[in-house]
């Protein structure tokens, strides 16, 4: 099973640090984790920092072992906030492109039931054949997620996926998500700013706030009134449905209008 461990995690723009002794030690395949905080906490940050993408301190440590045939260490992909759309490409050509980064150009049969099943999976089959260039927001989005899987990473950092997607396609893509993390041993760090589909979908989530990992664990103890004063500013009650499901209800801001 894959394994990060975060010991000790900064990040540091030039001279301005934005994230400090970040500790998360028992990241686990399977799971899926929501990273959580106000605009600006550093969620983008630390996942570029797992990913290698941005400089600072401490140490991130991917171990363990794959559940992918044939693969000898654990593969990370990250899917930042913002993809770069090329334009010439096909929905397809992007998918297939993304799955053959760095591999031979050589494409089998089991590669391209991949990416059927990538499209199956996130019903854009009528999109395969489009234009990137002539995509909505949110059916970019949709690509872009399955660019991402198509690569079976171990370890997925997925940052604000669903910010442009309907509630239909939120729910969907989230559901797809958990269900491949417990099929495949996958771990998923999800940023998102919809509490209550963290709530709904993450096993865990850690909470960034004044430039730190504030909170880590079960999110239905994390997210209290207390927290969400203390991270957003807001007055917020916290709400079981019927069937048991928390949900988050804001009232009102908790800070004063200066
Ligand atoms: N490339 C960069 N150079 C300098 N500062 C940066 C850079 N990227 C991010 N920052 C700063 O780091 C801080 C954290 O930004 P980050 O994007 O990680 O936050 P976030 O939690 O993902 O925010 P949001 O929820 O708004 O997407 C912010 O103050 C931001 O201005």
């Amino acid at each position: 099973m894959v394994q990060l461990s975060l010991s000790g995690v900064g990040v540091a723009y030039g001279k301005r640090r934005v994230l400090s002794d970040v500790d998360a030690a028992d990241l686990r395949g399977g799971e899926v984790v929501a990273l959580i905080g106000a605009n600006a906490a550093g969620k983008s940050s630390l996942f570029r920092r797992i990913a290698g993408l941005a400089a600072g301190d401490g140490t991130v440590t991917l171990g363990g072992t794959s559940r992918v045939a044939g693969r000898t260490t654990p593969q990370c992909c990250y899917l930042p906030q913002d993809t770069a759309v090329n334009a010439v490409l096909t929905v397809y050509e992007s998918i297939l492109l993304a799955l053959k980064q760095g591999g031979a150009w050589s494409v089998s049969d089991e590669e391209l039931r991949r990416i059927d099943g990538v499209l199956r999976d996130l019903e854009i089959e009528d999109l395969a054949f489009r234009g990137l260039g002539e995509l909505s927001g949110g059916q970019r989005q949709l690509v872009s997620i399955a660019q991402t899987l198509v690569r079976e990473p171990d370890v997925l950092l997925l940052d604000e996926p669903t910010s442009a997607l309907d509630l239909h396609r939120q729910f969907e893509v989230l559901s797809l998500v958990r269900r491949l993390a417990r099929e495949r041993g996958m771990l998923v760090l999800i940023s998102i700013h919809d509490l209550n589909q963290a709530l709904r979908f993450a096993d865990r989530v850690m909470v960034l706030a004044h430039a730190r990992l504030v909170a880590m664990g079960d999110p239905r103890a994390i997210v209290t009134p207390a927290l969400l004063d203390e991270v957003y500013g807001v007055r917020a009650r916290v709400e079981t449905l019927p069937g048991g499901e928390p949900y988050v209800l804001v009232e009102g801001s908790s800070r004063q209008a200066a």
